[in-house]
């Protein structure tokens, strides 16, 4: 029910802005360029030669994170909505990663014998249910504060003590040449210097028929109104500046920016909001919140 196929997912993205073409850009690197000027809404230069950044950080993003570190685990602080979307974000990994590794959805440690990377893990507010359900799980963090509260909340549980919480990149990760079954990154991408990069870099985390698994907002303008407008100004759900909405992407830029790093995307699901019950719902409208499962086949390059 929530699946979307491929196929309808390229249809849109033939018609979107991404496949505009400009004489003017020859090479790799400039198509690159392009390519992020147009999900940032910046002016593209052709020249000079852009020089292709390495790093996922974006220090203005990371900043933001640190200052609210100490509310990682307060559920009814900044970070209520990550706190309160958990059980929903959660079915959908649950059903898309059993479904795929043929494990039973239905017992109590799921995901045991599984590998899973949960990156940009912040307080390990997605990692310890993951681990609980039988995962082997390394959760990393740029901001070395979120990793050491991580770590402390993770030590009062001994179903969730097995996690290794580093304070590290994903790019670093790659360099170790560590592997994983599972590659995660919830509401990570739009805080991140360069989608594209990290994109690649969560793919070469992700073993050849592994799963790579990404949520975050689309550039809609209902995800201004709710995601920025109503949640930081009118509800004070989270500080206001959180999110910039020229650093969401469009579902359709999500899928060709992950098939160009070798994920193909093979279900969605949008998230929705019930402002009755204060609960969050799988639904098919990936009009604002959405979640990606994709897959790294060894044939597509
Ligand atoms: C909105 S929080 C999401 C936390 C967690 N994934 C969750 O959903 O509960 C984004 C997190 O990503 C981290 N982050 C941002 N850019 C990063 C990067 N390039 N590499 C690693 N972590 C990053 C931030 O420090 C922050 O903890
Ligand atoms: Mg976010």
């Amino acid at each position: 029910m929530f699946s979307r196929s491929l196929y309808q997912l390229q249809k849109v993205s033939r018609s979107s802005r991404l496949y505009r073409h400009d004489s003017s850009i020859s090479s790799k690197h400039a198509v690159l360029a392009a390519f992020q000027s147009l999900l940032h809404n910046r002016p593209y230069a052709a020249t000079p030669q852009p020089t292709v950044s390495v790093s996922s950080l974006n220090q203005t993003e990371l900043a933001k994170f640190a200052a609210i570190a100490d509310s990682w685990w307060d559920v009814e602080g900044p970070f209520k909505p990550l706190h309160v979307m958990n059980p929903t974000r959660l079915a959908f990994l649950r059903s898309t990663l059993c479904r795929y590794f043929g494990k039973d959805p239905f017992s109590a440690k799921p995901f045991e014998g599984l590998k899973f990377v949960d990156v940009g893990c912040g307080g390990g507010i997605l990692s310890e249910p993951l681990a609980r359900m039988g995962a082997s799980v390394t959760g990393i963090d740029a901001v070395e504060k979120n990793i050491k509260i991580a770590q402390l909340h993770a030590d009062l549980d001994p179903a969730a003590s097995s996690i290794e919480y580093r304070c590290t990149t994903a790019e670093n990760l790659v360099e170790e040449q560590m592997e994983f079954d599972a590659v995660i990154a919830s509401e990570v991408i739009e805080h991140v210097a360069d989608p594209a990069e990290f994109c690649k870099s969560l793919s070469a985390l992700t073993v050849s028929n592994g799963a790579t698994v990404i949520s975050t907002i689309n550039r809609s303008m209902r995800a201004y109104a709710t995601a920025i407008v109503a949640a930081e100004y009118i509800l004070h759900w989270l500080p206001k500046g959180t999110h910039e909405w020229s650093s969401f992407l469009t579902p359709e830029e999500l899928v060709l920016t992950l098939q160009r790093a070798s994920i193909s995307v093979e279900e969605m699901a949008g998230f929705a909001f019930d402002p009755l019950t204060g609960q969050w719902s799988l639904t098919d409208d990936i009009g604002v919140n959405f979640i990606a499962f994709g897959t790294k086949k060894k044939s597509i390059v």
